[in-house]
């Protein structure tokens, strides 16, 4: 099976950062997937399992391949990361070269407003286009209520309702999915369903055991897969499931858009937006122009993110203590060796 690159997202502005490989006889190819050491790489003539072990790689990047081994990552464009596992001191980058992060939320009354603005913060912060995708809309019974209540959250984004189950909203909701789509959300909120909806692929029997050529057992699970259409490519990987937020003050900032430009016509810059003369931020709460809600939001996912900072921040400093600790033992050691002529 091959594989057309302009299908998974190539152009002639990626062909042009990777002429100086294709100038040294590299092949160009976009990772679908990475499992310990290996991924697999989608080229012009087929998938190809590469060695990654030594390279940085994620679902979604663009390669440089020389035969089986990943030869150079090309710089990422976007990005979407999260707070990494335990362990680990820095975010943990899920999806590459993102286009577009559609945030799914399921059309209820009393739709969780916090939940979808901090997904939105966490899609803004990867520098891709972030969208709302408002699910279930068939089984909602007031879906304009909820829409009028989405607006006033999701600020310079678009709110697109569907209903998978009803088939309606999904042309749509194509026509705005072009380039490469991620879906994140909670779970059950039906981003497999949609994913089903809008790829043709059923991902839920995806992760198949399957055999391969040396009869060894292996899981063939494709984490790229093109969308209906012709006009993008979806990345569904696991680690999508579940995102906290990591260093997205940027993004919490554009996702907030609407109190950061109020802010800016307060009398003080360092405005807590509480009893000070002069706020624009309060006056337009007192006005009935800023629900008072959002203001609350806007300071708990702050806080949030300067949290997970502070944290990430403590973990390098250990880790540093660690390595020092390290480098003296060995420095120590090697003045104690036997013969060295000091004791
Ligand atoms: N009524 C209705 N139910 C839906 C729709 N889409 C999905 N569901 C149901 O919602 C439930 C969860 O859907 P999934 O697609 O598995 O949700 P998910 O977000 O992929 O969940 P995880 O795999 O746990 O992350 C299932 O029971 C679906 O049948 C829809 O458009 N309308
Ligand atoms: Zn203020």
């Amino acid at each position: 099976m091959s594989f057309s690159l302009e299908v998974l997202g190539w152009s002639t502005s990626w062909a042009d950062t990777f002429a100086p490989h294709a100038a040294g006889g590299l092949t160009p190819g976009r990772v679908a997937r990475v499992d310990r050491g290996r991924c697999d790489v989608l080229t012009a003539s087929g998938p190809v399992r590469a060695e990654s072990a030594r390279a940085d790689v994620c679902t979604g990047d663009w390669v440089a391949l020389s035969g089986h081994y990943v030869h150079a990552v090309l710089p990422r464009r976007t990005a979407l990361v999260r707070a990494a596992a335990s362990g680990v001191s820095s975010g943990q980058t899920l999806a590459a070269n993102v286009d577009v992060v559609a945030v799914v939320v399921p059309a209820t009354t009393g739709v969780d407003l916090g939940r979808a603005e901090r997904l939105l913060a966490l899609a803004w912060e990867s520098g891709a286009r972030p969208v709302v995708v408002l699910t279930k809309t068939d089984a909602c019974p007031d879906v304009g209520g909820v829409l009028d209540a989405l607006a006033g959250a999701a600020v310079g984004v678009d709110v697109l309702p569907v209903s998978a189950v009803a088939g309606e909203g999904l042309d749509a909701l194509t026509a705005e999915l072009t380039g490469t789509v991620v879906l994140v959300g909670q779970s059950g909120v039906g981003k497999s369903t949609l994913a089903t909806a809008l790829t043709g692929v059923d991902l839920a029997v995806q992760d198949v055991r399957g055999v391969d050529g040396k009869g060894r057992h292996t899981t063939v699970r494709r984490e790229l897969i093109p969308l209906r259409g012709g006009r993008g490519v979806l990345i569904d990987t696991p680690g999508l499931r579940g995102v906290g937020l990591y260093d997205a003050s940027d993004g919490l900032t554009l996702a907030f858009a609407d109190v950061e430009a109020l802010a800016g016509g307060c009398r003080f810059t360092d405005c807590g937006h509480a009893s000070e003369p002069g706020c624009a931020v309060r006056a337009a709460i007192d006005a009935g122009q800023l629900p008072e809600r959002r203001l609350e939001s806007y300071r708990k996912l702050l806080r949030e993110n300067e949290w997970a900072a502070a944290r990430t921040d403590a973990r390098l400093r250990a880790e540093r203590r660690r390595s020092e600790r390290v480098a003296h033992r060995q420095y120590r050691n090697q003045w104690n060796r036997p013969g060295h002529g000091r004791r």
